[in-house]
């Protein structure tokens, strides 16, 4: 059951350093991948970094993506005619899943049916957003993710 003192899903992957860790070795994973390395082949590697901010400040971390990097709007405009295809989609959800067991992150049942359940969202925006025509809302907002059904971690 959700309380007062059920970590958000931020300090239970372990904050920023842990999210870094997986931005860093997902885009190396993508980036020799044939399916999705010609969709990234232009993002230099420096980028993971301030990437991580993003999936930081939706499960209820910091607000620094919003604040520095241009929050929602411009996440949504990196998409905008990339002409994503539900192939690309499903590979980068595969890669970004099988990256969080290789690093060992928490694989409790509750956790992991939150971070399924956010990739597998905004992964569709992701290609919604990538087709002809789409256009970004300039007041989108960010998007926030919890632990969803489950309400919180394992407590026997
Ligand atoms: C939950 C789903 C997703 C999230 C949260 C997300 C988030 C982001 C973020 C934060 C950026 C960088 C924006 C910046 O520069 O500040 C980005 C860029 C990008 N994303 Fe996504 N994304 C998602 C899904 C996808 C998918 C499924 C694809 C393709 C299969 C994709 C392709 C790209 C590309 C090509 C870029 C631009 C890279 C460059 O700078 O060259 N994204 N995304």
């Amino acid at each position: 059951m959700q309380s007062s003192d059920t970590p958000t899903l931020y300090e239970w992957v372990g904050g920023i350093e842990s999210l870094s860790r997986l931005t860093r070795r997902f885009y190396e994973h993508v980036h020799e991948d044939p399916v999705l390395q010609p969709v990234f082949a232009h993002m230099d590697s420096a980028h993971s970094e301030h990437v991580a901010a993003f999936p930081a400040e939706v499960p209820g971390g910091p607000a620094s993506y919003s604040e520095s990097h241009g929050g929602h709007p411009h996440m949504i405009q990196k998409h905008l005619d990339r002409h994503l295809t539900q192939e690309m989609r499903r590979r980068w959800v595969e890669l970004l899943l099988a990256t969080a067991d290789e690093l060992g992150m928490p694989d409790d049942p509750e956790f992991r049916s939150a971070l399924v359940g956010y990739p597998e969202w905004g992964s569709r925006l992701a290609v919604i957003n990538s087709q002809p025509g789409a256009s970004a809302d300039h007041h989108a907002p960010m998007p926030k993710w919890g632990w969803g059904e489950v309400k919180g971690p394992y407590r026997g």
